[in-house]
């Protein structure tokens, strides 16, 4: 039976029970519960902090877990990356009161404060740069630099407005992109039934980022419109009672989807409908 670690916390909970659920898994209702065994599935998940995944993976006493990648590099446990899970998705930033700081190097001599402590001294440390501190904090990292505590903090940016509302600005490059990703651990034969879990969830991605186009187009111009819509692999065409036409039905990203339909209309393409994917496999 494979055992899966979860979030039971925080930003990645809920989305990573979603795409779980999407997936076809059992997911708890009550948030309390700290194991769900799902045996129609064949696996176990444990609900644990998103910061200790890693090291459990990494130990070996649960075979895969979701967490962030930020978190993943700053628990030094001996997990990898499996596969980008596609939410959460985040930067992770130095920031200093606005105006203050424009570069890296300039931390050097400075106090930084930060819940990433690892990630953020190894990185200072590859830069060539020194701090006289990395301070560890929990969380309301933004607050550290106002109550005294550091000159300069490192923390998640999503969209910002956590700092600007504490009169904080980025500076210097991102330390890093961080974004959901099921972890593995690093050494030793893959677990069995992990294969399984990472094509459903690759499922999941595919339904979330792509629809189904479907489309009537004039036989003459069906290499045309099938250019704009080769699909994944090959798109399906078929004939339709007016042989003078073809349908036509492709794989298209979501996020293509008014612009694709544009082009295929002025190419000569009518009846164009869209469709979501609920699962897939491919
Ligand atoms: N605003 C956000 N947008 C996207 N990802 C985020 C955000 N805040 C935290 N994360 C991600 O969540 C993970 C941290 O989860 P964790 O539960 O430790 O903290 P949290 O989500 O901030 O929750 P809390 O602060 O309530 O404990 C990291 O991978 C981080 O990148
Ligand atoms: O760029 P934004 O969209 O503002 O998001 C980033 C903020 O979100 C998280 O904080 P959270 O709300 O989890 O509080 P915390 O600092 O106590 O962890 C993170 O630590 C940042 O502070
Ligand atoms: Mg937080």
């Amino acid at each position: 039976m494979l055992r899966i670690a979860v979030p039971n916390k925080g930003s990645l909970s809920e989305p990573a029970a979603a795409m779980l659920r999407e997936a076809g898994y059992r997911q708890r209702r009550d948030s309390r519960e700290l194991v769900l065994p799902d045996p129609d599935n064949d696996v176990e998940f444990f609900f644990l902090r998103p910061r200790d995944i890693a090291v459990y993976v990494g130990k070996g006493t649960v075979d895969a877990g979701i967490t962030g990648r930020d978190l993943l590099l700053d628990s030094g446990a001996e997990a990898v990356e499996h596969l980008e899970l596609g939410f959460a998705g985040s930067t992770f930033r130095f920031a200093a009161p606005a105006g203050r700081l424009s570069q890296v190097s300039q931390i050097d001599g400075l106090r930084v404060a930060t819940s990433y402590p690892v990630l953020v001294a190894e990185h200072l440390r590859s830069q060539g740069v020194t701090p006289t501190e990395v301070v560890r904090l929990d969380g309301a990292v933004e607050t550290a630099i106002r109550l005294g505590v550091a000159d300069v903090i490192a923390d998640v940016v999503e969209t910002g407005s956590t700092l600007r509302a504490a009169g904080l600005e980025v500076f210097g490059e991102p330390l890093l992109r961080s974004e959901a990703v099921l972890v593995r651990r690093e050494e030793g034969p893959q677990p069995v039934g992990l294969d399984v879990l990472t094509r459903r969830l690759q499922g999941v991605l595919t339904a979330r980022q792509y629809v189904l186009m479907d489309y009537d187009v004039p036989l003459e111009l069906v290499d045309a419109a099938v250019a704009i819509t080769p699909g994944l692999e090959s798109p399906t065409v078929s004939p339709l009672h007016n042989r003078e036409w073809a349908a036509v039905r492709a794989m298209v990203r979501r996020d293509h989807t008014n612009r694709v339909m544009d082009a295929l209309y002025d190419v000569g393409a009518r009846a164009i409908l869209v469709t979501s994917i609920h699962a897939c496999r491919l």
